[in-house]
């Protein structure tokens, strides 16, 4: 099974409502195309913070402290009924840097209210906004058709809100 991260950033909007997350359009591999936040896979003894905290400096050229990540979600992805990919999901308001395209990724930064959902992983609308305004959760989301993860069929979803995750983890 994989194990991967995905980090949201976010800052202040320009007007004095809405938050702005850090969007990526991804430029190559799995959701190439669609829109996500930064992150990627785990490489060996790599801690799911530090997993976190690289993809984000790679893509985008963000430096974060890890303390500073907030652990927020944990994301089961299963194709046909077999464990696919387990995500971990932080968030974070303080960070250093000015976001620059990568071969990976184009950084936008983005309302929370306007995400374009119509060009992310069908099941992001099911979690992303909850995280978005501050919420944890735990979700199980079932896929079937076979490899690639990205082609395949969104079935079906369980999901639990305001978990509480070990703040070491
Ligand atoms: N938002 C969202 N992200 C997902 C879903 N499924 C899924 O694997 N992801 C994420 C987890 C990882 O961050 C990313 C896939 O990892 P990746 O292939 O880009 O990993 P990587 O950057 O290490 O790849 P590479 O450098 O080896 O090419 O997609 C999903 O349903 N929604």
């Amino acid at each position: 099974m994989i194990e991967a991260t995905l980090c949201f950033l976010l800052r202040d909007g320009s007007s004095d409502c809405d938050d702005e997350v850090l969007l990526i359009e991804k430029r190559r591999g799995l959701g190439e195309g669609w829109y996500n936040g930064p992150g990627g896979k785990l490489e060996d003894g790599e801690t799911p913070r530090e997993c976190a905290v690289r993809e984000t400096r790679e893509e985008v050229g963000l430096e974060v402290d890890p303390a500073d990540l907030e652990k927020v979600g944990e994301l089961s992805f299963v194709l046909d009924d077999e464990a696919h990919t387990f995500c971990h999901v932080f968030r974070a308001r303080t960070f250093a840097g000015e976001p620059r395209a990568s071969e990976e990724a184009r950084p936008e930064w983005v309302a929370v209210d306007d995400v374009p959902y119509d060009q992310m992983w069908e099941d992001d609308q099911l979690w992303l906004p909850g995280i978005l305004e501050g919420d944890t959760v735990i979700g199980e989301f079932r896929f079937v058709g076979g490899e690639p993860l990205d082609e395949a069929d969104f079935a079906d979803h369980v999901l639990e809100w305001d978990v509480t995750f070990p703040s070491n983890c």
